[in-house]
């Protein structure tokens, strides 16, 4: 299912009207059907059928339109209805303007929230006295930064008064590209994305203010969105099959055998972390490699034996202590060398001169690199610099949550989280490499400008060595031979759907631990 921006809405919506000759009024009455269809199966789920008073908000623009169309056919399902004006309604112009009209001719009851010129006022306390539930269809796709006056405190009196809502196309309020939240922002029960989800409802803060997305079609041609350049999809079952041709799970071919599914080095962990290391290794197995390796510091690796008889311990020269530091890159590459892809990062820890290091790793290494935590740190420092990325010819996935993010792109956690889409697609495409960019809603960014947001996971997996084990996932997929984009996409709703496997079969999804994730893969 394609995520589209305002701006993508617009251009689809206007071919829709101008090429093929559909009216927007032909639109806007599905859009309002559906939206009334939706409030109605609500309101059912509520046990209440029909028997409900709905208040529709409705703004100046198309947004307020759709509402009216929706009032309309609520009332004709029985329900009781009325309409709230944020503005007047004289300011309505189009196809919303026509609705306006055929409202007011079948006597929908309707009142202005603010009208100063006739002296109303938007302190009175009895706007939503007598209903059930609110229709937001103030704001839609046509409004930008934070919502004004009378806007803002209908909002803020919507929110105030906890009646369920139901949300057409966006929660007022809501960055439709971004998720980012104004003050002012509807909450809402559900929301009836039109023809298409906006990117803003499946980000946070957004995803908590949208509720349940339900997305309905309204009559623009199927297929639009991919003519019109959409490349940000919602990363589940269909959406792999759909956009990257990969079925859930992976098939596999009888006449097989462990070398059809490659091997993964795993150069994580170190003394006082080992288990990053362990839970990263194992991961990769469950996810399906053949052989997999656990690089250590050879000091350090007799320490690790019979810790997982199925992982290999490879130990690599050191100069006696048993630290990183002391493995000279080249070791590790030639280590590297035989397997089909390379996880480094978990548990690894920082000493001087660290980025240096990680750079000569990666610029040797030939294989598929997955790149995470402290070497994601360490890259943080060294390459920060447009073109001073280690040059690779094979791909490399790198999995920061929002603080390695922050380091890594030189802004704050909040600046981060702003707009998580955006910055993950222009990181990838600058430097050339597959960005997870974790968290709830984990966005998958390919360097060519493709884009996934995940619909995985629960809050339990906020917890010590999960992205552990999504590194040894990832790790283990570009192994068996997926290219970085799909092995990224593939990996990160797995681990989700693990997760929520493991939450499912314990009384609370606090207990989980990354270990439970890596044994629900
Ligand atoms: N996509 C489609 O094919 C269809 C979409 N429909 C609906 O139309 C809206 C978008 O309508 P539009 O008229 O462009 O904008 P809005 O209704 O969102 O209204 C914006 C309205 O408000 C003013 N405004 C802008 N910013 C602010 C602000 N910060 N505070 C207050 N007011 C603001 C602006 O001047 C406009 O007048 C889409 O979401 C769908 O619901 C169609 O009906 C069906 C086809
Ligand atoms: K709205």
């Amino acid at each position: 299912m394609e995520l589209v921006t305002s701006a993508e809405m617009r251009a689809i919506d206007a071919r829709t009207i101008e090429e093929f000759g559909i009216p927007q009024a032909i639109l806007m009455e599905n859009a309002g059907r559906a939206v009334a269809e939706e409030a109605r199966r609500h309101a059912g789920a509520a046990g209440r059928g029909t028997d409900f008073g709905w208040l529709v908000l409705a703004g100046k623009g198309n947004n307020g339109g759709d509402g009216l169309v929706c009032a309309r056919h609520l009332r004709d399902m029985g329900c009781r209805v009325a309409v709230l004006y944020a503005e007047s309604p004289d300011r309505m112009q189009g196809a919303a303007a026509l609705q306006r009209d055929i409202a007011a001719r079948l006597g929908i009851p309707a009142r202005v929230f603010a009208q100063p010129e006739l002296g109303g006022d938007i302190t009175d306390a009895g706007w939503f006295d007598g209903c059930d539930g609110l229709i937001d269809a103030l704001l839609g796709t046509g409004s930008a930064g934070e919502p004004r006056e009378p806007y803002a405190s209908l909002i803020e009196a919507a929110v105030k008064s906890g009646l369920p809502v139901v949300a057409v196309d966006i929660p007022s309020g809501l960055d439709a590209d971004t998720g980012a939240v104004a003050k002012a922002c509807i909450r809402a029960e559900s929301t009836v994305a039109l023809a298409y989800a906006k990117r803003g409802l499946h980000q946070h803060p957004g995803a908590a203010h949208a509720g349940e997305v339900v997305v309905r079609r309204i009559g623009i041609p199927a297929g639009e969105a991919e003519r019109a350049g959409v490349n940000t999809y919602l990363l589940n079952a269909d959406s792999l099959q759909a956009k990257l041709g990969l079925s859930f799970p992976l098939p596999r071919t009888e006449d097989s055998h462990k070398g059809t599914y490659g091997h993964v080095l795993v150069a994580a962990g170190s003394a006082l972390m080992s288990g990053a290391g362990l839970l990263s290794a194992r991961a990769a197995l469950r996810a399906g490699s053949g052989l997999v390796s656990w690089a250590q510091p050879a000091a350090a690796a007799p320490g690790l034996r019979g810790f997982a008889p199925e992982i290999m311990l490879r130990a690599v020269q050191d100069e006696g202590t048993g630290e990183w530091r002391q493995v000279k890159p080249e070791r590790l590459a030639e280590a590297a060398s035989g397997a089909d892809a390379l996880v480094i990062g978990p548990g690894m820890g920082r000493w001087e001169g660290d980025g240096a290091w990680l750079r000569s790793l990666l610029e040797r290494v030939q294989a598929p690199v997955l790149v995470d935590a402290d070497a994601l740190n360490m890259i943080a420092d060294a390459c920060a610099q447009p073109g001073a990325w280690p040059q690779r010819n094979a791909p490399t996935v790198i999995t920061p949550h929002p603080g390695e993010m922050a380091r890594l792109a030189g802004l704050t956690v909040p600046q981060t989280q702003r707009d998580r889409i955006g910055l993950a697609r222009d990181y990838a495409a600058r430097h050339g490499v597959t960005v997870v960019l974790k968290g709830a809603r984990t966005v998958v960014a390919s360097p060519d400008g493709r884009a996934f947001v995940n619909t995985t996971g629960n809050p339990g997996m906020a917890t010590g060595g999960a992205g552990d084990a999504l590194a040894g996932i990832i790790g283990s997929l570009l192994g068996q031979g997926l290219n970085a984009l799909e092995a990224a996409a593939y990996g990160v709703y797995w681990h989700g759907l693990a997760g929520d496997r493991a939450a499912a079969s314990r009384p609370q999804a606090a207990s989980l631990i990354a270990g439970d994730i890596v044994e629900a893969l």
